[in-house]
């Protein structure tokens, strides 16, 4: 893979006047970090910004120096986050179709296996379990193989066996993945690069 740069520059953004970051800077390349730092300081909303999913208050972000609001820069991004809504009157399977159709990606039939997915492909979105929703939830973010892997709380409401399967899926992962996370499995692995919001940002 190609040298990888997601640039977050000058970033600032607010909700309802609370500020969570104030010109934030910050660089990923083609590594693995672990976004930390107690409830409400920001991981999520800053994964959201990063994948242009959430609009910034100012401030610019880069994925290998396009604006990530570049329609081409979508293709590199897969991102996880129970932030993240899903039409709930879809299946799994018709959600995972027109992703793959959208993305011209095959259908993730050695992911769905992997994380014992098959039996909930045909169930609506609306009637999945929590755990069940954080696996289509991975599921589309993994099945295009993106360069850049955002994952919000990755294993949070993963049974054992997924949980497991994940970890070692993220050790090989090759991009740039970034995950945010309170767990030990991502906090002390020395793989993974510490950020903590609240040291970098003017939190409150
Ligand atoms: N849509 C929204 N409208 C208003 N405030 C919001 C919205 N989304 C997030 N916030 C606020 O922004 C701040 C950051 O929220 P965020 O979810 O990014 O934090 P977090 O670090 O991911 O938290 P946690 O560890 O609990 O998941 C919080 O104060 C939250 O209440």
């Amino acid at each position: 893979m190609e040298n990888q740069l997601l640039e977050i520059i000058k970033l600032s953004k607010s909700y309802l006047g609370h500020q969570v970051f104030s010109e934030l800077d910050l660089q990923f390349s083609q590594q693995k970090y672990c976004i930390v730092g107690e409830n409400g300081c920001g991981k999520t909303t800053l994964l959201l910004l990063a994948a242009g999913l959430e609009p910034a208050c100012s401030g610019e972000i880069l994925i290998d120096k396009k604006p990530v609001t570049d329609k081409a820069v979508r293709f590199d991004i897969g991102i996880s986050s129970d932030r993240i809504v899903l039409p709930e009157f879809l299946t799994s399977k018709q959600l995972l179709d027109f992703h793959c159709q959208q993305f011209c990606c095959p259908f993730p039939e050695e992911l769905i296996k992997a994380l014992h997915f098959a039996k909930q492909l045909t169930k609506p979105i609306k009637g999945l379990s929590l755990g069940s929703l954080k696996k289509i939830s991975l599921l589309l973010a993994l099945c295009h193989q993106p360069k850049y892997l955002l994952l919000d709380e990755p294993t949070t409401g993963l049974d054992k066996l997924s949980r497991e399967w994940l970890l070692a899926y993220l050790q090989r992962y090759n991009g740039c993945l970034i995950v945010t996370s309170h767990e030990a499995c991502f906090i002390d692995n020395s793989h993974y690069r510490q950020i903590n919001l609240l040291q970098l940002g003017d939190n409150d």
